[in-house]
């Protein structure tokens, strides 16, 4: 089997989106102070679509969020010619012709944000040529279900939020992450605005659930140290990403400082990047997403580092890409679910592009053994909001 084309499409979303409120989520651009949306960087309100077809008709699909249309200019100018007449079986060869070819710019970010797709749709495409999913080609089912926790509560109004909290409680999840919405720049009024809507949400769902609390590179060094220690008594799941992705030092300083376990690596690249992070000992939980860290290639060696570290993967995100690695891994115990609501971060703009993500059911959800590839198709209920190009 010979690949014969690559096609890389943005989904641009013009339809209803919910307005975000001050506050509502703290991320690394907070620290400048700039007026307006400092969210903005942070939207995924398009997504590329890649396909590649095989000469027997197949069609692998893959998906990248980050720079969508940066992304697709390197898939078709940079990448399609280096895959294009090749086995898609041949993926380690081909993978390493991708990052070596590109190695000068495209080691990391948007360069292997490409990359993952790409090497996403050839997984999908050797799934469906055996027909099997694609975790039975990384080990199969290791777990019955895949434990998940609801992904959203991001800061607002106290009561909005342990509406929300209750809500996860109530559709049978044990497991959720809440977003702080203040950061350095909000000073000690901050923090207390942080710590009322942590313990307003334990309040809601008690002890015996997990609680991870999301900073999202929104904080430095210095607010961390002190925050860490206020954040003990509510005996978090782990705290995330409290700074900026290249401060893997300042990620091994917190992990040393506190007993919460520090989460990291949906900004990270490659099992290169990883080794970085696991040799420093500067997360408890490894957060990569294959749409971005190298695809389903780059993800399966990291789960191999992270089980002989004995530290878990839990990537970001959950959705279809990463699903399959978590079934498949004894180094995964859980996945990230984003519930489908209205476009606001655009997290969940991946329902509304694709079929196939399985919902979850109680907290829990499960892989299709007889849907082969990743089991996405294209979803054509929302086309008349999206502009394709
Ligand atoms: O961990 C996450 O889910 C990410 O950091 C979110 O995608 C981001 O939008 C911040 O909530
Ligand atoms: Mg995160």
């Amino acid at each position: 089997m010979k690949i014969t084309d690559v096609r890389a499409r943005v989904y641009e979303w013009r339809g209803h989106t919910v307005q975000p409120q001050p506050h509502f989520c703290t991320n690394a651009v907070d620290v400048l102070r700039t007026s307006g949306d400092r969210m903005n960087s942070f939207r995924f309100h398009s997504w590329t679509v890649v396909e590649v077809e095989t000469d027997e008709g197949l069609i692998g699909l893959g998906n990248v969020a980050l720079a969508p249309s940066v992304a697709k200019q390197i898939v078709e100018r940079y990448l399609a010619p280096l895959v294009i007449g090749h086995d898609p079986f041949d993926y380690e060869f081909l993978w390493q012709r991708m990052y070596r070819s590109t190695h000068a710019w495209g080691r990391k970010g948007v360069g292997m944000a490409a990359i993952s797709a790409v090497d996403l749709a050839i997984w999908d495409l050797m799934g469906k040529a055996v027909n099997k999913p694609v975790f039975k080609l990384l080990g199969g089912r290791v777990k019955d279900k895949i434990r998940c926790y609801a992904s959203k509560l991001y800061a607002g109004p106290i009561d909005e939020m342990q509406a929300e909290a209750q809500r996860y409680v109530d559709e049978g999840f044990d497991a959720m992450k809440m977003r702080f919405g203040y950061g350095p720049a909000d000073g000690p009024a901050g923090m207390r605005e942080n710590l009322k809507r942590v313990e307003a949400v334990r309040e809601v769902i008690g002890y015996d659930r997990d609680l991870m609390l999301e900073c999202y590179m929104g904080w430095d060094l210095d607010y961390a140290r002190r925050m860490l220690p206020k954040l003990e008594q509510f005996e978090p799941r782990w705290l995330e990403e409290p700074v900026i992705a290249d401060d893997i030092d300042g990620y091994a300083a917190l992990s040393r400082m506190t007993s919460i376990p520090i989460s990291g690596g949906e900004h990270e690249f490659t099992s290169y990047g990883f080794r970085q992070l696991l040799d420093k000992e500067a997360v408890a939980v490894i957060q990569y997403d294959t749409n971005r860290v190298g695809g389903i290639t780059a993800a399966r060696k990291i789960n191999a580092l992270a089980e002989v570290y004995g530290v878990p993967v839990i990537p970001h995100a959950g959705q279809m890409h990463n699903y399959h690695l978590t079934m498949s891994s004894l180094a995964s115990p859980m996945a990230e679910y984003f519930p489908k609501h209205d476009v606001e971060v655009g997290n969940e703009l991946f329902y509304y592009i694709f079929n196939g993500d399985p919902k979850a059911e109680g907290g829990w959800l499960d892989l299709d053994e007889d849907v082969p590839g990743l089991g996405l198709t294209l979803s054509d209920e929302h086309l008349d909001d999206f502009c394709i190009a």
